[in-house]
């Protein structure tokens, strides 16, 4: 595939940076180094696929293969606070050798429809931490501080996540604003934004500048639609004012209900733009499930690693497995397990892994904040979840976890992902490892969902 190098010349800086060989990349510093470009997302993996083709990476092509990625590394480091092992919080248990497994799979790399990576020193912390969850793509949320609503602006967002994840594909998202247009969209399209978000007003983390209706964002669908942009919905209603004590039964809005009452704005966003492709993100019910089921091909859904494990009991007495939308009764993880093990190439994995400061999840500042950090066990996570339901094969996990998402996205189609990694990962149970209590150190530290409890472990070769 040709790709050209549209738009502006990066600078020096820009450039060194990608050409650099992968290893020597010791401590990114993207936030103060990299200038906003004017990139394409092909211009991007384009330099991305040049750095593998560097003619020095065969003269060390051996060395490489015994050294651990660079995100690997810096996981490491992340995992113990930035201490030495013998000063680290997180315990390191002694694994058993990976012989003495007691169920090994061998899978591709897989992808991940829904992350949150976020930006500056959060972003350093949890982005080294994406390949220690199996994956090496990742489709990421918009929801920064500004919200990402101009396409140069996610490119460049783009630029800045790679030195942390090298091997790792990012794909580009909009934040559905008042101020996207169709033309936004035409120029969109142009860049390689690959899908824009739609939050609904001030449910969830940083969606003060969401939506409160639909209809005026037609115009824009429809341009979606014609560019094949994929919209991705926070599929929840508002709740009812919790002052308004009236309460009608079948009108009433609570977290609750607040997902399957948002389901008829999916049917009917889906009935005017039937081309448009509309992914309904992390499916917390039966009712979500057969919702995304009725609708025509277009239409998929994703289903976190959470979910699979939660339900309401779970988040009601601790902050660290509270997110949106919050899980629900023991039917609805049951009937998400059912679609995700099912083979069905509507659902597929988009984790909503949301890393938050752990001050910021006990609610030290008034209230906890929703999100919860899945990344660096995300595959690992899935397995262990199918595997309840006796359903932890081969065939089973590549379909949800690295086969189905990148179809519904045309990510070999549309050539936007480097096909240059061949590695593989490998899942297994019974190691004896656990999920690392803490990742990144001080008031940044984020604790991992299932902190300190038993975990399959997951390794890649070559
Ligand atoms: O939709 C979302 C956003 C996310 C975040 O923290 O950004 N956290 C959530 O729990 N749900």
């Amino acid at each position: 595939m040709e790709f050209s190098l549209a738009g502006e010349i990066l600078s020096s800086f820009e450039l060194h940076h990608f050409y650099r060989p992968l290893e020597t990349i010791e401590h990114p510093q993207p936030q103060t180094a990299i200038k906003r470009a004017k990139m394409t997302l092909k211009d991007h993996l384009h330099l991305r696929s040049s750095v593998s083709h560097h003619p020095d990476d065969d003269k060390d092509k051996e060395k490489e293969k015994e050294d651990e990625s660079t995100a690997r590394k810096l996981f490491r480091r992340l995992k113990s606070g930035g201490k030495s092992d013998d000063e680290s919080d997180n315990e390191s248990p002694k694994l058993r050798s990976d012989s003495e497994a007691e169920v090994v799979i061998e899978l591709p790399p897989a992808a991940d429809f829904h992350v949150h990576l976020r930006d500056g020193s959060m972003m350093e912390t949890v982005t080294p931490t994406i390949e220690n969850g199996g994956v090496n793509l990742v489709y990421v949320m918009p929801n920064l501080v500004p919200p990402l609503t101009d396409p140069a602006a996610a490119i460049a967002y783009m630029s800045r996540l790679q030195p942390l994840s090298p091997s790792t594909t990012f794909l580009p998202t909009l934040y559905l604003h008042p101020s996207i247009t169709p033309a936004t969209i035409a120029t969109a399209a142009s860049m390689g934004i690959v899908g824009v978000k739609s939050y609904p007003r001030g449910l969830t983390t940083n969606s003060d500048s969401g939506v409160l209706s639909y209809e005026q964002f037609y115009p824009v669908f429809q341009a979606m639609s014609d560019h094949d942009i994929v919209l991705n919905l926070h599929g929840e209603c508002p709740s009812t004012p919790s002052e308004d004590v009236a309460g009608i039964e079948d009108e009433d809005i609570t977290i609750l209900n607040a997902e399957s009452k948002f389901l008829p704005t999916l049917l009917s966003i889906h009935k005017a733009f039937p081309k448009l492709r509309i992914v309904l993100e992390h499916c917390t019910t039966a009712a979500a499930v057969e919702a995304v089921r009725s609708c025509g091909p277009t239409v998929a859904g994703t289903i976190t690693a959470h979910h699979l494990f939660l339900t309401i009991d779970n988040w009601a007495d601790d902050p660290f497995c509270f997110c949106k939308p919050v899980a629900k009764l023991p039917a609805d993880r049951a009937a998400l397990l059912a679609a995700a093990t099912s083979g069905d190439t509507k659902f597929f994995l988009g984790t909503d892994s949301a890393p938050h400061p752990k001050p910021a999840k006990q609610g030290r500042s008034g209230k906890t904040v929703a999100g919860v950090f899945t990344q660096p066990y995300a595959v690992q996570l899935v397995a262990e979840a199918f595997d309840k339901v006796g359903k932890a094969d081969k065939e089973t996990l590549e379909g949800f976890c690295c086969k189905f998402g990148r179809d519904f996205y045309k990510v070999k189609e549309k050539g936007i992902e480097n096909g240059q990694d061949k590695r593989r990962i490998v899942l297994m149970r019974g190691l004896g490892e656990k999920v690392v209590k803490e990742v990144g150190g001080g008031e940044g530290a984020v604790v991992p969902f299932r902190a300190g409890e038993g975990v399959w472990s997951l390794k890649w070769i070559e």
